[in-house]
Order: structure tokens, then C-alpha cells, then sequence
């Protein structure tokens, strides 16, 4: 029989986990550039008064990201003849399929097919069933084209408790298996990154930042709010 841990050896266990798990993850603003001052904004209460600029600055860290991760993709060489010579030129292999997740990922997801350009997309709808006591998360609509063998990038603004991403990628196999896949998110907490991050250990993770805790309604603190809301008006 196993020797239980004692408690404080059982949270350095915890601990280690947590960062074996995070060890695939990339965090965006930890450096400083641009990316911190568009999260800046983001998060603010007055500038979010503004939606237009709420979504394009979502839609910005959603092109920041999808440069980030286009250094992690295959390029294959192409003869150019430019006006004066030939050249040779780096051409993405496949593009990506972009996936996201309905309602706020909207504005992040027009980020990335603006730089993946020729990215087929796929669109879910994924939202927490009301009164329960524990976040429970039901997938409802989803288009994909075949991901058999290609590259997919699944995108959601907000990774809370991650049931939203971790279900939508369960639902999405149905569609074949991908060779690799990139999550990406602006703000995610510590516990929904590791539980994403344990889930789904295929996946290269992406985020602007990491946040401190959720909150009792699994709202991420200290977050931006309700994303859906900000870009699209409350819901009934
Ligand atoms: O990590 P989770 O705990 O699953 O929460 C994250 C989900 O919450 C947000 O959507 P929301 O449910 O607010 O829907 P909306 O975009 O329609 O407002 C967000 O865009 C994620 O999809
Ligand atoms: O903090 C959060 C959590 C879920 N959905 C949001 O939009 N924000
Ligand atoms: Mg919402």
C-alpha cells in the first residue's frame, strides 16, 4: 500500500504537477511589447465602455498570438521571381484550421484568420448550464471540416475553469485527429490553465496572461469581466 503524503509534501507534489503541466505553456505578456498595453485596455472599466475597441483589441492579441504560434509551424521553400530577380520564399506548409468557441471568441478568432489567412474555420457553442452548484458546461453546435492530419488552433478569450476548451476539444475529435494542436486564450487562471494543460498534454498552450484565482462564480480575477457581454451586450 502506498505511504500517504503528508500534507505539505502532498501540496509540493501538487505544486511540481502543476508546473510539469504548465511547462508546455507560453505566456505572452510576460515579456514587455504592444500585447501588455492592449491587455491593459482590456482589462480597464472605462476604456471597456467602448466595444468597439474591446473587440478590436481582442481581435489584436488574437493576431499577436497567431504570430507567436506561426513560428511553430512548417514552411516550405518556393521559387519567387520577384520584378528584378528570382528569390526564394517560405510558404506555411498547411494553413491551420481555427477553431473558437461562441460568443466572445468571435473578435480573437477574426485575429488569427487575418494573418492565416486561408485557414478553413470551425465554430462551436459552448455555454455553462445555469443553477448548478459546480461550473457544468454543455457543447451544442459544432462545424469543423476534417482535422484529420492538420494543424488546429482552438481559441477562446477566457480559460476560467477550462471545461469550455477541454469539452470543446473532446467534441471536435469527431472530426479526425489533428497532428498538432495550439490553445490559446488571453486571460486564463492558474487552475483552469494546469486542468487544460493535464487534459488535453498534446496541446501547446497559449496566453496573454495568467491570472490569480476564480472567484465563487468561477469568474477570473482579477480578469476583465464577462467577454461575451463586452463585445456583444448582455444576454437574457
Ligand atoms: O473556462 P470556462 O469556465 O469554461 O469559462 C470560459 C468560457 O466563458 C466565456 O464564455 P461565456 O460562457 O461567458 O459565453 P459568452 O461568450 O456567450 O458570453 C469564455 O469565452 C469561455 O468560452
Ligand atoms: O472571467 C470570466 C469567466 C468566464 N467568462 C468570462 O467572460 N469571463
Ligand atoms: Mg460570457
Amino acid at each position: 500500500m502506498a505511504t500517504p503524503l503528508s500534507s505539505s509534501a502532498a501540496s509540493v507534489t501538487a505544486a511540481s504537477d502543476a508546473t510539469d503541466a504548465l511547462a508546455n505553456v507560453h505566456v505572452v505578456c510576460a515579456e514587455p511589447s504592444i500585447a501588455n498595453h492592449f491587455l491593459a485596455e482590456l482589462r480597464d472599466k472605462d476604456v471597456q465602455k467602448d466595444s468597439l475597441r474591446f473587440r478590436r483589441n481582442l481581435q489584436r492579441l488574437g493576431e499577436i498570438i497567431a504570430y507567436r504560434i506561426s513560428t511553430h509551424l512548417s514552411y516550405t521553400d518556393k521559387t519567387i521571381q520577384t520584378p528584378l530577380a528570382e528569390t526564394t520564399g517560405k510558404l506555411l506548409h498547411d494553413f491551420p484550421i481555427l477553431a473558437t468557441v461562441l460568443r466572445a471568441g468571435l473578435p480573437f478568432h477574426q485575429g488569427f484568420l487575418n494573418y492565416f489567412d486561408q485557414s478553413p474555420s470551425a465554430f462551436v457553442a459552448a455555454y455553462r448550464i445555469e443553477g448548478t452548484a459546480q461550473v457544468q458546461v454543455q457543447v451544442d453546435y459544432l462545424s469543423a471540416p476534417s482535422l484529420d492530419e492538420r494543424v488546429l488552433i482552438l481559441a477562446d478569450p477566457m480559460l476560467a475553469t477550462g471545461k469550455s476548451l477541454v469539452q470543446t476539444y473532446r467534441a471536435m475529435l469527431r472530426f479526425g485527429m489533428p497532428r498538432q494542436v495550439h490553445i490559446a486564450a488571453v486571460i486564463a487562471s492558474p487552475e483552469g490553465l494546469a486542468y487544460v494543460a493535464r487534459e488535453i498534454p498534446e496541446a501547446t498552450l497559449w496566453v496573454a496572461a495568467i491570472d490569480e484565482k476564480l472567484n465563487e462564480h468561477a469568474y477570473i480575477i482579477p480578469g476583465l469581466g464577462d467577454a461575451g457581454d463586452l463585445s456583444y451586450g448582455s444576454k437574457l
